[in-house]
């Protein structure tokens, strides 16, 4: 029979031949796509115009193009088609309560960021399942709980105040390269600990460096592929784990308890897995390579970009953030402690709007375990199907004109009284995420660049050498451009 067609397909002419082949593709796909949305239910509008490829490339460019025009067309709730796989966005606070509030076994982070799991290493976070990875949660938590963060004020403050002594009267840096550089000093000190700061912090520093190198956009969707960049991330991996490994074999022995993240994940015990055992060696160098991840750069560029907001045009920010240190050294003295820290309402405001309109993590991510229904805040409900990339977006959702009044503008006071914006709604401001997943370490993140920041205030002054920067979409975590800034020595 089927011998019988090909014959007979044979003798048509060619022209008819790829014609009628033609009309038959055009029909399947109509045909494909038609059933696949009714298997799929009413699923959001997708970019039809833009071909698989399409989506990918105005993507590489970055997503914030891409998200202002689907976004404009569509709406808050729309669908990129991305290589072979299809990206629905929910944007703004109407939709993306659906992503911070569902459960991960409707939304699972496994499948979007397993790519980590080379770097981090097996067994904690997105190598395990869920059950484990919130037990994990919970020994990051209480390491980075409130009494303790209070311990890691003094460690900041001295290693700013350190690093900063080395500078001349005056001088010309890129600040971008100067907080990539003081960060890892603060995090050695209370996260790594006291041993790789005092005696193989340059070692750590590097293998630290091919580990970050190791993560390519590239590496997003090939963690494996055996590229240079990997064979180095992978070698870097090995060496810090055999460092940490010996750094936590010496403090088992000796019965010393140090002040540390490090410690606190030591003495960390499961409660509901592995029948409550004591986390392994390997555990404890995954979750702390995990954390030096999640801190490392997001902080040195909010560090970065408030720092550039507040001394660019009339330096009107800087010059508020200087008189509140005035302030609080008349009341308290020089000290720089976590209740002073906590006193600092203009310096917190600055950086929480830096991050508003900067934030380095643009696209969060989920994996659609199940369908699911959104309503848009005009009424219309969609189905977004099983198996989608779900991703919601800090730097779209906080440039949103009816959330935040002129949100192109640095305005620190949006977030006090009587405007409080980013109150208004459950997931206006979303720079540390929300819900479920919430930055565990923001609290952090606060106490160490309002430290950096105090010890610069009382310090220097500012001015921008060059332009204001544009991000740099090219990067993983997205920073300003280098920009160079002239400080000048004097004391408040
Ligand atoms: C300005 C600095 C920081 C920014 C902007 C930031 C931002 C974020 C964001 C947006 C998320 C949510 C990711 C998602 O939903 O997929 C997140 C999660 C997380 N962050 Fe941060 N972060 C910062 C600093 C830190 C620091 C210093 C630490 C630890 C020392 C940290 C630890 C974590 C952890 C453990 C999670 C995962 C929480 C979970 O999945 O349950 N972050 N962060």
């Amino acid at each position: 029979m089927v011998a019988t067609s090909v014959a007979n397909l044979a003798a048509l002419p060619l022209p008819t031949l790829i014609g009628g082949i033609l009309v038959v593709a055009l029909a399947a796909a109509v045909f494909v796509r038609a059933t696949a949305n009714l298997r799929r239910g009413n699923s959001p509008p997708v970019e039809e115009g833009v071909p698989f490829v399409g989506g990918l490339l105005k993507f590489s460019k970055g997503p914030w193009h891409l998200m202002k025009s689907m976004h404009s067309k569509y709406g808050e709730v729309f669908t990129v088609p991305l290589a072979h796989k299809r990206m629905t966005f929910l944007l703004g606070p109407h939709a993306s309560p659906h992503f911070f509030n569902a459960t991960d076994e409707r939304m699972s982070q496994t499948e979007v960021y397993s790519f980590n799991v080379p770097t981090f290493g097996e067994g904690v976070v997105f190598d395990v399942d869920q059950r484990v990875r919130s037990e994990q949660f919970r020994f990051v938590a209480d390491a980075l709980r409130s009494s303790k963060l209070k311990t890691y004020v003094p460690a900041f403050r001295q290693e700013a105040e350190d690093f900063f002594a080395a500078w001349g009267d005056t001088g010309v840096v890129n600040l971008a390269e100067v907080f990539g550089e003081l960060i890892i000093l603060t995090a050695s000190r209370t996260l790594m600990g006291r041993e790789v700061r005092e005696s193989m912090f340059k070692r750590v520093a590097d293998l630290f460096h091919d580990l970050d190198d190791g993560m390519r956009p590239l590496s997003v969707l090939f963690p494996y592929l055996p590229t240079a960049y990997h064979r180095k991330r992978d070698a870097a991996r090995a060496a810090l784990s055999d460092i940490f490994k010996s750094i936590i074999a010496a403090r088992r022995a000796s019965g010393v308890s140090e002040d540390d993240v490090l410690q606190a994940l030591i003495d960390s015990r499961y409660k509901k897995v592995y029948d409550g055992r004591a986390t392994t060696d390997q555990e404890i160098v995954g979750l702390l390579i995990a954390l030096l991840f999640a801190g490392q750069h997001t902080s040195s560029i909010t560090s970065t970009w408030t720092g550039l907001y507040m001394m660019a045009g009339d330096q009107k920010y800087y010059k508020a953030a200087e008189e509140e240190q005035r302030r609080v050294i008349a009341e308290h003295g020089t000290d720089i402690t976590f209740d002073v820290l906590n006193e600092l309402d203009t310096l917190h405001n600055c950086i929480q709007e830096a991050l508003r309109l900067q934030p380095p993590l643009v696209l969060l991510m989920r994996y659609a375990k199940e369908p699911f229904e959104v309503t848009t805040s005009d009424g219309r409900s969609y189905v977004v199907p099983k198996g989608d990339i779900v991703a919601t977006s800090p730097s779209f959702s906080h440039r949103l004109k009816h959330v935040f009044k002129d949100a192109d503008s640095f305005q620190p006071e949006r977030f006090r009284a009587p405007r409080e914006e980013d109150k208004a709604a459950p997931f206006s401001y979303i720079g540390f995420g929300g819900g479920r997943h919430g930055c565990m370490g923001s609290q952090f993140a606060y106490l160490q660049i309002k430290t950096i920041w105090s010890v610069l205030l009382r310090n220097f002054t500012f001015e921008l050498v060059d332009e204001f920067p544009e991000p740099d979409w090219d990067s993983m975590v997205i920073g300003p451009k280098p920009t160079r800034v002239r400080y000048t020595r004097r004391r408040l």
